[in-house]
């Protein structure tokens, strides 16, 4: 019996494929995380030939995983900086499609792929569906930063008064998270983030900080699969 919670991350994930990924699309951002699961699913279900005339760009050692392991043709953003569409999930969205992201350690690579893409759509669960950042997701802004620097960045993060910022550690391993880029993670929280962009712009200030999982005026559109089996759709 897949859960509740599973069957949303689905149907969001398949709608927004559905809608966004065109056959004339070539080149197909995809992030990580549970939710994206869904989305290489639903692109495994298209045409084989239009798939095979498509290249895939991974976000992390993950959805790079999900997507050779369906046999699809991987690219990086050296080789196709100008990306038709990337699907990604997100940890929490709020009212003006900001959102936070990284809770699996990714948000680096998954915002250059973002960045570079024509259009970014976010796909999520009810539960990751705020008004403000802050109200549901509360283990704090990941933060990636240079492993030399983490307590000295630890304690520009405590004096903008996230007071409660930790070093994200390992569950399988003794000591810290090391991202795909070999650096560590900050989990930091501010509360409710009224102001994003601003929390971001004083974050990424910080020297040894080398990318933030805020994502401010970044996504086109929001899926959020519901509880009661709909999709709602959050456009700009
Ligand atoms: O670092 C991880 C990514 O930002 C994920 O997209 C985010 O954590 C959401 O993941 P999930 O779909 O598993 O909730």
């Amino acid at each position: 019996m897949t859960s509740l919670i599973e069957q949303a991350k689905q149907k969001a994930a398949y709608q927004a494929v559905d809608e966004h990924v065109l056959p004339t699309h070539r080149v197909i951002g995809v992030g990580s995380g549970s939710t994206v699961v869904h989305v290489v699913a639903r692109l495994l279900q298209r045409d084989p030939e239009l798939n095979a005339k498509t290249v895939f760009i991974p976000t992390s050692f993950q959805s790079r995983g999900l997507l050779l392991d369906g046999g699809l043709t991987v690219g990086d953003v050296e080789q196709y900086p100008d990306i038709d569409v990337t699907i990604d999930g997100a940890d929490e969205v709020d009212a003006q499609l900001n959102a936070i992201k990284g809770g699996g350690a990714a948000h680096l690579q998954e915002k250059v792929v973002a960045e570079a893409a024509k259009k970014f759509v976010i796909v999520a669960d009810y539960r990751k569906d705020s008004k403000v950042l802050g109200e549901q997701w509360l283990k704090g802004v990941p933060v990636e930063v240079v492993p030399f620097a983490w307590r000295a960045v630890l304690k520009k993060l405590q004096a903008q008064g996230s007071n409660d910022a930790k070093l994200r550690m390992a569950v399988a391993k003794a000591g810290p998270v090391v991202t795909d880029n070999g650096n560590f993670i900050i989990d930091a929280p501010f509360g409710l983030i009224k102001d994003p962009v601003k929390c971001l712009r004083d974050i990424k200030l910080i020297t040894g900080v080398v990318e933030v999982g805020l994502f401010c005026n970044m996504a086109e559109v929001a899926y959020f699969g519901c509880e009661d089996g709909s999709v709602t759709i959050r456009t700009k």
